[in-house]
């Protein structure tokens, strides 16, 4: 498959390579001047060339997550970083190749695959409104007597997770085959040990389960629905991975890499609007009013974001702030888009 015309290890070392990623690669300049005239290249060169700096100095601020064992043993000071733009040109920095675990990012997918299989039907078992306290939080779906805020917090996960089940012969597998095929690979896994070891101590989430279960809001056995809601957050991509795979929100529905349709453009525009309002949990505003696209971040430091009609960025360093999402990975986000005026808003 070569829909990627082109792929960049943008190493930083030498100017010689980095004026051949301003000369040859115009996608951050659409529709403004050629790469080669005045102020274009450089400001791509200066776009790839702070991130390492920006990278070290945000080591140390944050800390890795320790509750799932397996992520606590990641070396916490690495990043990478990878952009897929809509023309079929890619990107990357750092360790952008390194396989990670998705985890929460798992659900902007698991939503687009629910939205596939049930329609409409998902907005039952959930809402699109932020939630306003962490991602795991027990008393918020007690306050909104079983349906959760959002899609994207663990509960709104497992109501979706539930349908899931309830719609697919196979569902520990539903989504990894959907994103090998969203990037023609077959070399998407889910960590086992990751799954495992989060199942052995993940009673908040079964008490998530539980509580859903009371109020109706779960079809199937809470410990299936479990055991289905980690296999797919302990899949391990890297930032070009995932970069490539979400580009088909970047696109109206279609992957520009296999041209097959995964939802509509209207759900590519609602699915866009939640990751927008929900998909950093209770930093989302903080993020909005810093970097300003649609993101969805996941406790193993990876965070995939949106451009919508444009490209699809995925940054990642495993420690994390206060609310769960990657420190460094947040701050790359905000220079690359501010650099290329990427704010939604
Ligand atoms: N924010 C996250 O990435 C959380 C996902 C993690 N598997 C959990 O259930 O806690």
């Amino acid at each position: 498959m070569n829909f990627f015309k082109s792929r960049i290890q943008a190493s930083f070392k030498t100017e010689a390579q980095l004026r051949q990623i301003g000369n040859d690669h115009g996608a951050f300049n659409r529709g403004s001047r050629a790469p080669d005239e005045v102020g274009a290249g450089e400001r791509i060169e200066a776009l790839l060339s702070d991130i390492p700096d920006i990278a070290y100095a945000g080591y140390g601020e944050g800390a890795v997550a320790d509750y799932i064992p397996g992520l606590r043993e990641v070396p916490p000071r690495q990043y990478g970083v990878a952009i897929a733009c809509q023309d079929g040109t890619l990107y990357q920095a750092g360790e952008a190749g390194q396989q990670f675990s998705i985890q929460s990012i798992s659900k902007l997918f698991t939503l687009a695959l629910a939205l596939r299989l049930a329609g409409e039907a998902v907005w039952a078992r959930v809402g699109r409104d932020p939630c306003m306290r962490k991602f795991n939080s027990v008393s918020e779906v007690e306050a909104n007597l079983g349906i959760p805020s959002n899609p994207f917090i663990n509960a709104g996960a497992l109501a979706i997770t539930d349908l899931i089940v309830s719609h697919s012969s196979a569902p520990r597998r539903i989504l990894q085959d959907l994103l090998r095929r969203l990037i023609d690979t077959d070399d998407i896994f889910s960590d086992p040990r990751i799954a495992r070891g989060e199942a052995e101590v993940g009673h908040r989430n079964a008490a998530l389960g539980y509580l859903l279960k009371d109020y109706g809001n779960l079809d199937n056995r809470v410990e299936d629905v479990l055991s289905v809601y980690y296999a797919h957050c302990a899949i391990a991509m890297s930032c070009l991975e995932l970069a490539q795979s979400a580009l088909f929100l970047a696109c109206d529905g279609v992957s520009p890499i296999t041209g097959q349709r995964i939802v509509s453009a209207d759900q590519t525009r609602e699915i866009n609007a939640v990751l927008a309002t929900c998909g950093m949990y209770n930093g989302a505003g903080e993020f909005a009013f810093k970097v300003g696209i649609p993101a969805k971040s996941g406790v193993g430091g990876g965070i995939l974001a949106i451009v919508p009609q444009r490209m699809t960025i995925c940054a990642w360093s495993p420690e994390l702030d206060p609310h769960g999402n990657s420190v460094v990975g947040q701050r790359i986000l905000q220079h690359l888009v501010k650099q290329i005026r990427a704010s939604v808003y």
